[in-house]
């Protein structure tokens, strides 16, 4: 059996296709995916607008609902469970970065990394904690509102709020997307070093073949299918 196989994937999806209807015409955003994401690896997801990018992050992610197909986090498949095991799974091992960073501005820098765990009902691991706030730099910017930051801070922040769960996977959709170029690349360089030094799972949807060329693999969709999925050797440095 080869070696590849055996290695027990952070996320799996298979024959994944998503279908909506849009005012009586149907769209298929996924015709037939599979793929699995390999624990400690940085993959990017491309492809042009409406290939299906974001649903299937979505539907990785336990997001949405595949139309038909299996996701696997871990070694839990997602169709059986309730929406309330649903959302426990993603509360529990599910990371989320997105483009607009998704903070609540009402709450403080420290209370955004701990809500996850606060709503998941899980005691925060301290050390843990204190290790994802440093790596990420924000340990001066805990008792600030998200307000009060760049937005290359807030997206630091929103990323040790995604690791705090020691999530199975972080899932990023366009991360970069409306920082500029200098604040990106720390943020992508962030990234990488959190798969290369911590071991982490991440995929990320980008148009930016600058924000892919971080990745050490990138999958491209096309009308709802893989068109393209090949390594990256020698990926961009650590910012
Ligand atoms: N809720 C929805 N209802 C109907 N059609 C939808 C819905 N969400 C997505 N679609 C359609 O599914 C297809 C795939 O959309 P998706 O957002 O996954 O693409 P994408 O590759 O992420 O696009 P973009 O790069 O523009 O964000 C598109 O044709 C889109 O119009």
């Amino acid at each position: 059996m080869p070696l590849l196989t055996e290695v027990p994937a952070a996320v799996r999806v298979e024959q994944l296709t998503r279908t909506y209807d849009a005012g009586g015409q149907l769209v298929h955003a996924l015709a037939g995916v599979d793929v699995s994401f390999v624990p400690g690896t940085f993959t990017a997801v491309m492809g042009p607008s409406g290939s299906g990018k974001s649903t299937l992050l979505q539907t990785a992610a336990g997001l949405d609902r595949p139309t038909s197909g299996r996701v696997f986090v871990g070694d839990t498949e997602l169709s059986g469970l309730s929406e309330t095991a649903l959302t426990r799974l993603r509360r529990t091992k599910i990371g989320f970065v997105f483009q607009m960073f998704n903070l609540i501005g009402a709450l403080s820098v420290e209370e955004n990394i701990t809500l996850p765990l606060r709503l998941s009902g899980v005691r925060p691991d301290r050390r843990w904690l204190a290790e994802v706030v440093d790596r990420v730099g924000v340990a001066e910017l805990m008792h600030r509102r998200p307000s009060e930051l760049s937005g290359g801070q807030q997206q630091r922040v929103a990323i040790a709020r995604a690791l705090a769960i020691r999530p199975e996977v972080v899932f990023a959709d366009e991360p970069t997307g409306a920082l500029d170029s200098t604040t990106a690349a720390g943020v992508l360089g962030l990234l990488k070093s959190i798969v290369d030094e911590h071991g982490q799972t991440i995929v990320m949807v980008t148009h930016d073949p600058v924000a892919a060329s971080y990745a050490d693999r990138v999958v491209v969709l096309a009308d709802g299918r893989i068109v393209a999925d090949a390594p990256q050797l020698g990926s961009a440095a650590v910012a």
